[in-house]
């Protein structure tokens, strides 16, 4: 499990570690950290160009100190001083050791460049003359290294507003910070070091965890020689419409690669047809009215995607939620809880898979703001609604009152594609048809479908019906992992 942590979170963390240290020590570790990546990015040290852009806090002494550690080693080192102040030992470090004070122009020829103008200490955008800084080293051709977070970013939420720098590498000291994993901070953040300082034993719970493959790999239930068809978990989907016939077949495509024992769809003719055509291992029943009465038994639902939202819909969604099963609620059947919330009220889990426009219906949020800051929102439907909420979008973000939220790491941006949502919540629904709680069930199926995504992309435009296919290989993929 990678966890992250909050600005605050780290701030009493690293009171409490340097209370045990000499003055000092603490900027040290992290800029020999930061010092020896950096020399790994340049392969050869001696007379490279080097620049740091150095802000008026500690962010600013890590770059300094870093700088002085490659001028040592023969780089040539020059320091942007953006701020009103500077740290003056970082800088007497760096002038002692041979390196120099230099203007922003120096950024453009750089081989390298170390972006210590704001790390945890920030607030808002960044003002002048760092924003220009940041956009300067953007364009540049050197490679971006960005100390503890790309300046501009949000440590807490990966909220930027205005200009951030864009890094091809962040190292970051003591422990992940929130802003790094989360969508358009970790869009940002390159590859993310971490670099060890001692702050472990300081950490409190943390506030967002990642899960790994390893991870995964442990929480996916598997067959026995005991299980049979009915004990490995049997899920229920009651998805698409004569308009929309697409959605049933590819939410039955997720649920089918999903591991559970059997799947049953319900759902009307047109869909029905289309289901029966493209999957002969589900049981179909085709539903006269809206009732599930002769589906048989199922362990969960999947309810929503290409539904519907007529009375028909609506009163099916009812009946469905009437159950005592984990219900997982996606698309249109979004839309129907959003029209009538009381739906929500049931004692059985209710897992919802809205994407930024589906949540802000239902919570009545901007969808850009909840595109800004996805934890905040995802937290904030959780809490109003009792349900455990998987936010789609660049990052997945899966939220459940009392439990840290996770994000999702995996996916490629080609998963932007129609039907892949319906995919999606197949997948989670056989998981919780096999026994995973919401809150896994949910951050599995991320996960997997991220990974599935991966495979089926492979650098080229896929189609939603290829990450159903891709689903095994993904399960096989976190299995390797986890050896
Ligand atoms: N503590 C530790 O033990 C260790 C800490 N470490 C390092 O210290 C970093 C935290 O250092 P920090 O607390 O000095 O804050 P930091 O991020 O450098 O910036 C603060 C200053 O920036 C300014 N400023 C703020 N917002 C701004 C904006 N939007 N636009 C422009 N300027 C803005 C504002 O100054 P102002 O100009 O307003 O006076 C503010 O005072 C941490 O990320 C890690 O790298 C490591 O060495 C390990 C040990
Ligand atoms: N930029 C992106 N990067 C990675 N994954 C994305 C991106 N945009 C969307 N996705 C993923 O693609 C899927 C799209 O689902 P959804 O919006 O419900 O589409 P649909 O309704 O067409 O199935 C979600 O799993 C989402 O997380
Ligand atoms: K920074």
């Amino acid at each position: 499990m990678r966890t992250a942590y909050t600005a605050d979170q780290i701030r009493g963390a690293e009171h409490a570690l340097m209370a045990r240290l000499p003055e000092g020590a603490l900027m040290q570790r992290a800029a020999a950290g930061l010092a020896a990546v950096c020399a790994d990015l340049l392969g050869r040290v001696y007379g490279r160009r080097v620049v740091l852009l150095v802000g008026s806090g500690d962010n600013g002494g890590d770059a300094l100190y870093a700088g002085e550690r490659l001028a040592r080693r023969g780089a040539r080192v020059e320091a942007v001083l953006a701020g009103s102040k500077t740290h003056e030992a970082g800088l007497r470090a760096l002038l002692d050791a041979g390196g120099r004070v230099a203007d922003g122009h120096v950024v453009e020829a750089a081989d390298l460049i170390i972006d210590g103008l704001v790390g945890i200490g920030a607030s808002g955008a960044l003002r002048e003359p760092y924003a220009r800084l940041a956009q300067e080293a953007n364009a540049a051709r050197g490679t971006v290294v960005a100390v503890d977070v790309p300046s501009g970013v949000d440590a807490s939420s990966g909220r930027v507003e205005g200009a951030a720098v864009r890094a091809g590498v962040t190292v970051t000291m003591g422990a992940y910070k929130t802003g790094l994993l989360v969508d358009p901070g970790a869009a940002v953040a390159g590859r993310v070091e971490l670099c060890d300082i001692g702050l472990g034993p300081y950490l409190p719970d943390p506030d967002v965890a990642a899960l790994t493959g390893r991870d995964v790999d442990g929480l996916l239930p598997r067959p026995g020689g005991e299980s049979d068809k009915y004990r490995r978990g049997v899920l229920g989907v009651a998805a698409g419409s004569d308009l929309f016939t697409g959605a049933a077949v590819l939410a039955v495509g997720g649920a089918l690669r999903g591991g559970a024992g059997m799947v049953r769809y319900a759902g009307r003719e047109a869909p029905v047809a289309q289901v029966r055509a493209q999957w002969p291992e589900a049981v179909v029943t085709l539903l006269d009215e809206p009732s599930i009465e002769h589906v048989g038994r199922v362990q969960a639902w999947v309810l929503g995607p290409g539904l519907g939202t007529d009375a028909w819909a609506h009163e099916l969604a009812a009946r469905v939620l009437a159950t005592d099963v984990p219900v997982l609620v996606d698309a249109d059947g979004l839309t129907l809880v959003s029209r009538d919330p009381g739906l929500l009220r049931r004692a059985a889990p209710v897992l919802i898979t809205p994407h930024a426009g589906e949540l802000s219906r239902l919570i009545g949020a901007d969808r850009a703001a909840i595109e800004a800051a996805r934890l905040e929102h995802a937290r904030r439907a959780a809490a109003e609604l009792g349900v455990t909420v998987l936010l789609k979008g660049s990052t997945t973000v899966v939220a459940e009152e009392g439990r840290p939220a996770r994000v999702n790491v995996t996916g490629t941006p080609w998963l932007a594609t129609g039907g892949t949502g319906d995919v999606l919540s197949g997948l989670a629904g056989a998981l919780l048809a096999q026994g995973l709680s919401c809150y896994d069930a949910a951050s599995c199926a991320a996960f997997l479908h991220g990974v599935a995504g991966g495979l089926a992309a492979d650098g080229a435009p896929l189609a939603a019906a290829d990450v159903a296919t891709a689903i095994p290989a993904a399960m096989r993929t976190v299995a390797e992992a986890a050896r």
